[in-house]
């Protein structure tokens, strides 16, 4: 069963009506279904993990635009099952950090492993097939699409089946989309907003259109997921919610790099920090550490509150 669409993408099966569902569920019946969507969202990956070996190794990476030096040397690894913060004052260099990784920029020099593989010159859809996915700072979604549209875009990253194979809309092809749908709306669902799965992506409320934008990127099968502010615009509670969020994915048994200027944020949700300023590391160590770092005080934080007479 289906319910009605409008175009011609994917229709929102009867997990449509899901959000009524789950307003009725006991608290048990939430936990097992929470527990089947982290399933359905993790397909190959071991939930719940400790924190393991390195998974992506930034290697002396220096990106210069003209004369302006946005990267200098920077190095720094990323634990498998790590949340990572990057924190630096505005124009640190911590996006310039992102495109250099996710293909947007080449590096002037210095490399990026990920597995210990250069990517090397990857072009930015490979990046994501080899498992590096982002959100970015300007939301960036097909507004004119549904927000179970936008997802199954992202699950593309993953098909297998040729242009040719989508033409005739071969076995495999009807096969891949089905799985995409589920997917998606298990993706939707985790997300916190299966409610409005058939709502094109403009007309939801932009903390919706943020965490879509999660849902999308999750939707890859990423390795590493990087978000670039991801709590801009919000309000405290909604800080919060994405803050449980985010430990959701890591539990799910992602790793995540968040670049963030909310500070509570970031001290609160990651297990380790790395500072940038004007395109250089000062620091990087456990937020307990970077919160008391000089330098890091001096370039960024200000003077804790404790000290303030
Ligand atoms: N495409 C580009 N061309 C020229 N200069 C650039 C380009 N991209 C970034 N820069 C410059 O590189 C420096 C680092 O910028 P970047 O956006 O990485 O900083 P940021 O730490 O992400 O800052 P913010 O917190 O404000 O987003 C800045 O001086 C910026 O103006």
């Amino acid at each position: 069963m289906t319910e009605p669409n409008n175009g011609n993408g994917p229709e929102v099966p009867a997990e449509g009506g899901l959000a009524a569902e789950l307003a009725h569920m006991t608290e048990a019946e939430l936990i097992e279904h929470e527990a089947e969507v982290a399933e359905v969202v993790a397909p190959d990956r071991e939930i719940a993990v400790e924190v393991g070996e390195t998974l992506l190794d930034i290697d002396n990476l220096t990106m210069r635009f003209g004369g302006l030096t946005a990267l200098d040397s920077v190095s720094f690894g990323i634990r498998r099952g790590e949340i990572l913060g990057l924190i630096g004052p505005n124009g640190a260099g911590k996006t310039t950090c992102f495109n250099a990784m996710t293909g947007v920029y080449r590096p002037t020099s210095g490399q990026v492993l990920l597995e210990g593989k250069p990517l090397g010159k990857l072009a930015k859809h490979n990046i994501t097939r080899r498992g590096i996915a982002r959100t970015f700072q300007n939301i960036r979604l097909f507004g004119e699409m549904t927000a179970l549209e936008n997802v199954v875009v992202g699950t593309d990253a993953r098909h297998k089946t040729s242009v040719m194979g989508a033409l005739v809309r071969s076995p495999r092809h009807f096969r891949e989309e089905k799985e995409a749908i589920e997917r998606a709306m298990a993706l939707l669902d985790f997300v916190g907003i299966v409610d409005r799965a058939a709502d094109k992506a403009k007309n939801l409320p932009y903390g919706y259109q943020r965490r879509l934008e999660i849902a999308r990127a999750l939707a890859t099968e990423p390795k590493l997921l990087c978000l670039d502010e991801p709590a801009a615009g919000f309000n405290p509670i909604e800080k919060e919610d994405l803050m449980g969020l985010i430990r959701k994915i890591r539990d799910d048994g992602y790793t995540v790099l968040l670049i963030e200027h909310d500070m509570k944020l970031v001290m609160g949700v990651t297990d380790r920090i790395v500072v940038l300023e004007f395109g250089k590391k000062i620091a990087d160590g456990a937020p307990s550490e970077i919160r008391e770092n000089p330098s890091v005080i001096a370039a960024y934080l200000g003077v804790p509150d404790d000290d303030i007479a």
